[in-house]
């Protein structure tokens, strides 16, 4: 046995917290660890685990790489809790409380799935970055740790930051003086108002349950042996160059959707790769027949992810809003994300005959394909972070309208920064947004196609042989390796 297991893979947990962004983001890793040959389990909320089996191809998918398992466990809420809009909150307390004692049970009575002569018990826990109770068990268990975080690097930066912020009188908020400068971010002095800090940050009272939460897992990242960010060094250099000084072996791998396609890339088509979805919603793939019918660059395509919910008055504002902007639009709502009467009330005739006339809405799309569609030239989004990236990497400029956590910080830099797209925070008005989906599908639509174009080609450099990210996931690879010689 001792030699057999020499000769076995190191056995990698993956364990993210139960959100689509996280769920995409951490899956992928987990794909580009298999085809590096290690053997991963990915521990899945009973919640996600039951709608992915449903509505993606996983199993097969994932049939492929015999060293891969799923290993769901309870999120600590029930199946019918609101997941989305405020019902976030419950989310982090539930899988402290609940999940994080279940987890530490299980890898026990499991001998963290050894599988004798076949696999090791697990060497390396990656766990997303706000999830410490892992970090406490490998701690605990002689597990290498390393930390996943699943957001930008400016948003990461600006929430380790929380402690500066807060010495520097600069939070809490308390509503006003939201255009004044933050000072307190080292590499952001010139770039943040109070606005854009990450929206945890909008709190009038600083013991808010959600913000300590998230102060208190940032700040402890550093104990972890390693940290990965989906990222890439050309886009958030200074940014990262930052945290290395608390955080030396930081790993960025990203886009880590784009890392995959060029990874998996002789072994199956663009298309097998865009369709290797982990959606909790079914995708209905209607909106490509529809797109097919549309002029290049000429449709807007409307997605808020899948946290955010609107009032029936924003989503009017939202509708009226495209209808009057002339374009067409392509606008995914989700069944979940209409607060109140589930959407009740009749909708104004106008806006049906504009929508049949240019608009399709579905209630899920499938992301990728849809941004990488040649009828598509703009993407109005919340700026979750995986959209973000996924936008980018396919080259179509965005309009954001950041809702909450990173959104409002990644919205501040797709519009200062990177200039690829416009930023629409804390504002919700047709007149508004008429007048901003025009600046980007017209007025502004050569320069921002360029701008966007030219990320995506460092997008797709920093994940092919011998970019930065595509060398990062190497050494990653190399590392959990070291870790059990
Ligand atoms: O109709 C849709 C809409 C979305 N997606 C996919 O769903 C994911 C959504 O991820 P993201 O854009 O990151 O949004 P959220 O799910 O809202 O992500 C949560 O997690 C992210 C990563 O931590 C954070 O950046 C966000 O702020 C947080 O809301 C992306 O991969 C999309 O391609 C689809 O496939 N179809
Ligand atoms: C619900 C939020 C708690 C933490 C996650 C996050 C992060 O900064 O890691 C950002 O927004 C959401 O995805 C998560």
């Amino acid at each position: 046995m001792g030699s057999q297991k020499a000769n076995l893979p190191p056995h990698v947990l993956i364990f993210p917290l139960p959100i689509q962004g996280h769920v995409n983001s951490m899956l992928r890793l987990a794909e580009l660890l298999c085809l590096a040959g290690l053997d991963v389990t990915y521990i899945v909320s009973d919640f996600c685990h039951n709608r992915l089996l449903k509505h993606t191809n996983v199993s097969s998918r994932f049939a492929r790489y015999p060293g891969f398992s799923f290993q769901p466990i309870s999120d600590g809420l029930p199946d019918d809790h609101p997941r989305a809009g405020k019902g976030f909150v419950d989310i982090m307390p539930a899988i402290k409380m609940v999940t994080g004692p279940l987890f530490k049970r299980m890898m026990i009575e499991k001998s963290c799935f050894a599988s004798s002569g076949i696999r090791r018990p697990v060497t390396c826990i990656i766990a997303d970055g706000v999830l410490s109770f892992a970090g406490d068990f490998a701690e605990e268990n002689g597990i290498a740790l390393i930390y996943f975080r699943t957001v930008s690097a400016c948003s990461f930066w600006a929430c380790f930051c929380i402690p500066q912020v807060i010495e520097a009188g600069e939070i809490p908020l308390k509503g006003h003086g939201m255009d004044l400068a933050v000072k307190s971010v080292p590499g952001m002095e010139n770039i943040l108002r109070r606005r854009d800090l990450p929206g945890f940050y909008r709190v009038n009272d600083l013991d808010d349950t959600t913000f300590q939460i998230i102060k208190t897992e940032t700040q402890q990242t550093p104990r972890a042996q390693a940290v990965i960010l989906n990222t890439f060094e050309d886009l958030e250099g200074p940014i990262l160059s930052h945290i290395r000084k608390h955080m030396p072996r930081l790993y960025t791998i990203g886009p880590n959707h784009f890392h995959l396609t060029a990874r998996l890339g002789a072994k199956a088509t663009e298309t097998e790769t865009l369709i290797s979805s982990a959606s909790l919603w079914e995708e209905d793939r209607s909106c490509l027949d529809w797109l097919d019918s549309q002029p290049p660059k000429s449709v807007i395509y409307v997605s808020f992810g899948s946290i955010t919910v609107v009032r029936r008055e924003q989503l009017l504002e939202f509708w009226y809003g495209l209808v009057n902007s002339g374009q067409r639009f392509l606008w995914v709502v989700r069944p979940d994300s209409i607060m109140g009467e589930a959407g009740g009330g009749k909708i104004p005739a106008e806006l049906e005959t504009a929508t049949k006339a240019r608009g399709y809405m579905v209630g899920w799309a499938p992301q990728l394909e849809v941004l990488n569609h040649p009828s598509v030239g703009g993407f109005l989004t919340h700026g979750g972070w995986n959209s973000t990236l996924e936008s980018m990497a396919a080259g179509v400029p965005m309009l954001c309208w950041p809702y909450f956590a990173d959104q409002t910080i990644n919205s501040r830099f797709v519009s200062e920064i990177w200039k690829i797209g416009l930023d629409m925070k804390d504002t919700c008005d047709r007149v508004i947004i008429q007048k901003m989906v025009a600046e980007l599908m017209h007025v502004r639509k050569d320069e921002f196609l360029r701008r966007a174009d030219a990320m995506a080609k460092l997008a797709r450099k920093a994940v092919t042989q011998g970019g930065t990210s595509y060398d990062n996931l190497d050494s990653l690879v190399e590392f959990i390796k070291s870790t059990i010689i």
